[in-house]
């Protein structure tokens, strides 16, 4: 379907089909961002990795993070933290739901999960809890807002003042500075620790540390670093917690294949109480429901948007270059042509068909697929069937005042969240 954005040519993909040609066939000339001048502004003039465009300098910073942030052994490394955090969640919901007796709020509790994980991922240390006095977890929401937020001014440039005068730019100015001053600080402590001991595992001091290595090709400059770190929140946080919360919404609504999940998980534990990510490799039920979810609810439901970096002949058309390309992997999760009811939560359609979401299966795309597909894909996995595993292992789950979960809101907010958040009694099961 073709859009016109004020002055912006755009095209909205909807099928696996047309997916497949942008992002396979055509991937080359596919593979850039939009200028975004929000993104310029707030990611430190688009020197990260996921709104640089296409070209030497996003191709070296893909490099650092493939090899060196989110490698395989990298993202083994943080396995500890992620195991911990969820043993953290658990306990608070516990503690929680015994003190009050009623309803936690399940969603809140996802959020300060992924944002732990990440911050300890990124800097070696929490930030949110204990009454930070700068709170990062509060700029990153604003952050993130920011950049979901339309500015008309990218698509009718004599528009551009409407920012100016509804205080979206002063907005964004404080946000900017505020994050800066955080990074920074924290950046000084990093350089101040490093002195001392130089064998650190955190991202924030292996980027650091890759500032002096004449072996990577792009020169990583304090505003590079502190891009890279933003696009690991944006990226990773938000996107995580949503799949989770979307996943206990759909077992709430689904008790059947709760207990199917809950009795794989009961049954695959080797040792101790906690579910650990060596117990999650033989869960395939649980993987399943996971795919199941991704499908109907990915976090990104257009992915991040794409532009065409040269003239193109595609679908018997000539596509001009700087057209913006949205993949609707929403509607390509719900397509009868690719699937049986679409519109059910039936995950054991995956028993009988081969298809996966890394990217070469273009009906279920939720991390994309070609040269921009996500990086962050096995830092993702493990965390978010790590946390479902233990949130069943661990408590019994009702909604309160007797409510069925037919009576859930399953409507999707801005990005791919649900728009109310999840409030449920949490029973605990064990000891
Ligand atoms: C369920 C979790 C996640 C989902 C569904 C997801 C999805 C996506 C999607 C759809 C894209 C754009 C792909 C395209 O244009 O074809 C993307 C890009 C990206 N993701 Fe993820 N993501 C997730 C988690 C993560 C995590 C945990 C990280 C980092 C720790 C991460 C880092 C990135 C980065 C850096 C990019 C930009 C890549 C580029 O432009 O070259 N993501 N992700």
């Amino acid at each position: 379907m073709h859009v016109q954005l004020g002055r912006v040519p755009a095209l909205v993909i909807s099928s696996a089909k047309a997916a497949e040609k942008i992002m396979k066939s055509h991937d080359q000339y596919f593979s850039s961002r939009p200028e975004s001048s929000i993104a310029n502004r707030i990611v430190y003039g688009c020197k990260d990795l996921a709104f640089a465009p296409y070209g030497e300098y996003w191709r070296q910073m893909r490099k650092v993070c493939v090899l060196h942030l989110l490698s395989v052994k990298r993202v083994q490394s943080f396995r500890c933290v992620r195991e911990e955090e969820v043993a953290n969640m658990v306990a608070d919901l516990r503690s929680l739901s015994s003190s009050s007796g009623g309803p936690v709020n399940l969603s809140e509790a996802l959020v300060v999960l992924t944002n732990d994980v990440f911050c300890r991922v990124a800097f070696g240390r929490k930030f949110n809890r204990g009454g930070d006095p700068n709170c990062l977890q509060a700029m990153l929401v604003e952050f993130l807002d920011l950049l979901g937020t339309f500015d008309v001014g990218d698509f009718i440039p004599s528009l551009a003042w409407v920012s100016r005068l509804n205080g979206f730019n002063a907005r964004v100015r404080k946000n900017v500075e505020e994050l800066d001053a955080c990074f920074e600080r924290v950046i000084e402590e990093h350089i101040q620790c490093r002195r001392d001991c130089d064998d650190r595992g955190n991202i924030l001091d292996v980027l650091l540390a890759l500032q002096n290595d004449s072996s990577v090709g792009v020169a990583l400059s304090r505003d590079s670093i502190k891009a890279l770190i933003l696009d690991m929140f944006v990226a990773g946080t938000e996107s995580v917690h949503a799949v989770i919360d979307w996943a206990m919404v759909e077992l709430i609504k689904h008790p059947e294949t709760m207990m199917a999940v809950r009795d794989e998980v009961d049954r695959n534990i080797k040792t101790g109480e906690m579910i650990t990510e060596d117990d999650i490799g033989t869960m395939n039920y649980l993987k399943m429901v996971v795919k199941e979810v991704l499908r109907l609810h990915p976090p990104f439901p257009l992915l991040l948007p794409r532009e065409s970096i040269e003239e193109v002949e595609l679908f018997g058309h000539n596509l001009p270059s700087k057209m913006r390309i949205f993949i609707n992997a929403w509607a390509i999760g719900r397509d009868p042509e690719s699937w049986e009811d679409p519109e059910e939560f039936y995950p054991e359609r995956f028993a009988n068909i081969a298809v996966d979401f890394k990217g070469k299966d273009f009906e279920l795309i939720p991390f994309g697929a070609g040269r921009r597909s996500c990086p962050g894909i096995h830092f993702a996995m493990p965390m978010i069937d790590l946390a479902i595993a233990n949130l069943l292992r661990h408590f019994d789950w009702e909604l309160p005042e007797g409510r069925t979960g037919e009576e859930l809101d399953m409507n999707e907010g801005t990005s791919g969240h649900r728009k109310s958040r999840l409030l449920v009694i949490a029973k605990p099961r064990l000891g």
